[in-house]
């Protein structure tokens, strides 16, 4: 496998205690300002192992969306800094990125025609055609029952066509999901469902997750990690259990109020 970490970077994985596998995600000194000079993002990095759930919180205007925007190249981050199993991103494919690294956005955009013929499609641009089978077991995994298939997409809700674009992302195999608010638009049931079906992507198939979301208690369900992102800033990395005691004050107030 190609590696194209500096020898600094390389001393610095080397110095992560006990772990046994290289990140599938690397962030290193990612910075963004926007044309007026504002900071977007600053001085980011950090590691996101195979099958690991990276939840990530923080004010509106923090810079959320716009560092999951960059791990899949929607904004074409500066070379150098993000590496997906230790490849410098920019160097490679973008639509073989994309597909390797989906996402799935808070307001859900479907192409016309059927539930099914949106599922099939990202395998059908590589010359797969999917088995009936296949497409039912990506709709149960998106808690889409099978009903659902032969189903126009025009007239779905939004919840239901937001389960339809995971559907059509898992259906590309990919091996990182950047999920930006994923679960807003769905009701508590399908908002577990799809919650349970996604770790269980994470636990059997390896699966990496990095999530945005404002609910705290979704981040403590899901994440096995939490970055507290203030004005383009990890203020601080916490676990799950560690988030109520965060001390750094941005962090604290943002808590506080939620
Ligand atoms: N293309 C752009 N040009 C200029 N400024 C931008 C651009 N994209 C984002 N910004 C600014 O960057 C900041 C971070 O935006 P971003 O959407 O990443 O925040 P966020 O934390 O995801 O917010 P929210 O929780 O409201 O979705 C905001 O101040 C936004 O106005």
């Amino acid at each position: 496998m190609a590696h194209d970490y500096t020898e600094q970077d390389k001393d610095h994985l080397l110095n992560i205690p006990s772990t046994k596998s290289y990140p599938k995600l690397s962030v290193r000194r990612l910075s963004r300002r926007a044309d007026t000079g504002d900071t977007i993002l600053s001085n980011l990095s950090f590691d996101v192992f195979p099958g690991a759930v990276v939840g990530i919180i923080g004010p509106s205007g923090s810079g959320k969306s716009t560092l999951l925007r960059a791990l899949n190249r929607l904004w074409e981050p500066p070379a150098q800094t993000i590496f997906l199993d230790g490849q410098d991103v920019t160097k490679l494919d973008v639509i073989a990125l994309r597909r390797r690294v989906g996402m799935l956005f808070q307001t859900p955009c479907l192409f016309e025609g059927t539930v099914s013929d949106n599922v099939r499609y990202g395998p059908k641009l590589r010359g797969k055609t999917l088995e009936d089978g296949e497409v039912l077991a990506l709709l149960q995994q998106a808690d889409l029952d099978s009903s659902f298939a032969d189903k126009p997409v025009h007239g779905l809700s939004v919840g239901q066509s937001q389960r339809v674009a995971l559907a059509r992302t898992l259906a590309n195999r990919p091996e990182v999901l950047l999920l930006d608010e994923p679960t807003s638009s769905l009701d508590p049931v399908s908002t577990q469902n799809i919650e349970a079906s996604l770790l269980k992507l994470c636990k059997d198939k390896s699966l990496t997750l990095v999530l945005v979301s404002h609910s705290i208690n979704q981040v403590q369900r899901m994440a096995d990690v939490v970055f507290l992102l203030v004005n383009g800033q990890i203020v601080e990395i916490v676990t799950p259990g560690e988030l109520e005691n965060a001390s750094h004050p941005l962090a604290r107030q943002f808590l506080d109020a939620s």
